[in-house]
């Protein structure tokens, strides 16, 4: 049986599938990003659409250069698209907002504030009060295990930590959206491990809707509820992926007959954009 349709074969699972009638807050629409550099035009992303059904785990893969950060900057409002648009909900996105949320590869922390400071940040400056900051800011410290490093400051930190700290700063601000670029990309592979474990819980937890870059393929699996593939520059959409692998998700499933089928489908999928690539 091809990896294909063992897929298809798979039992559909319990997740946070979406309600049927409902509008998804997030949809990209028809978008295309031209970037203009010494007077040549680059095609970054070619048509994408994608509909990001709420409070589910959507991941982003392909080969490198297709146009995925792009994407995800797109949606954040930090670039226009040349074509298409962005929508949240009825809104067309025209620039950055609270209801986003992003964590970047590296480390974005404000380095002269502690971590509880850096987490409540967000809150501050919407002027919350400070009772109610302070639990907001407790409930993320303690979920992702930052409690007793509250007072610490950025540099005292190890990376997987600083992630953590951008990963509870991101949530505290209660984004309808969490955008994570690459974000365990520049952490050594325990670390990784670890930060994917308790993203899993946290997620769990939160149910936000999530856009997750990725070049990592069991990480896709591990976390999302579908994944879309793209296709080499210009990025286009090659396939979305339905991962038909129930939660919660521990990390043993990576042995599961079903994650190893879904892993075949994206390997040959990038494969072939590899080789096409090369003609
Ligand atoms: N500001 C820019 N000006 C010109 N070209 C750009 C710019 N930013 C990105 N590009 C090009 O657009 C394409 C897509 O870039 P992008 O970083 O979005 O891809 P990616 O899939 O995230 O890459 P990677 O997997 O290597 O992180 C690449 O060819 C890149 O060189």
């Amino acid at each position: 049986m091809s990896a294909a349709e063992i897929l298809r074969a798979a039992a559909p699972v319990e997740t946070s599938a979406p309600v049927a009638g409902e509008t998804p807050r997030l949809r990209i629409q028809d978008v295309r990003l031209e970037y203009a550099t010494r007077g040549k035009t680059v095609v970054a992303i070619d048509n994408i659409s994608i509909d990001v059904p709420d409070n589910q785990f959507a991941v982003i893969v392909g080969p490198s250069g297709c146009g995925k950060s792009s994407l995800l900057y797109l949606v954040a409002g930090l670039a226009q698209p040349t074509s298409g648009e962005i929508l949240l909900g009825d809104e067309e996105v025209d620039g950055p907002g609270p209801d986003r949320g992003m964590v970047f590869q590296s480390y974005t922390l404000f380095p002269w504030l502690t971590v509880r400071e850096n987490v409540e940040f967000g809150l501050k400056r919407r002027k919350m009060p400070a009772a109610e900051r302070e639990a907001i800011v407790n409930r993320y410290l303690n979920e992702t295990g930052l409690a007793a490093f509250h007072d610490a400051y950025p540099k005292q930190l190890s990376g997987g930590m600083m992630q953590r700290v951008a990963i509870a700063r991101a949530l505290a601000n209660d984004p309808k959206i969490l955008l994570m670029d690459e974000p365990f990309g520049a952490l050594d592979s325990q670390t990784r491990n670890t930060m994917q474990k308790l993203l899993l819980r946290v997620w769990e937890e939160n149910r936000k809707t999530v856009l997750f870059v990725t070049h990592d393929i069991d990480e896709a699996i591990l976390l999302g509820d579908r994944i879309y593939v793209m296709t080499a520059r210009p990025g286009r959409l090659k396939e979305e992926i339905i991962v038909p692998i129930a939660r919660p998700r521990t990390m043993d499933m990576v042995m599961d007959p079903e994650f190893i089928a879904v892993k075949r489908r994206i390997l040959e999928l990038l494969k072939n954009e590899i080789k096409d690539d090369e003609h």
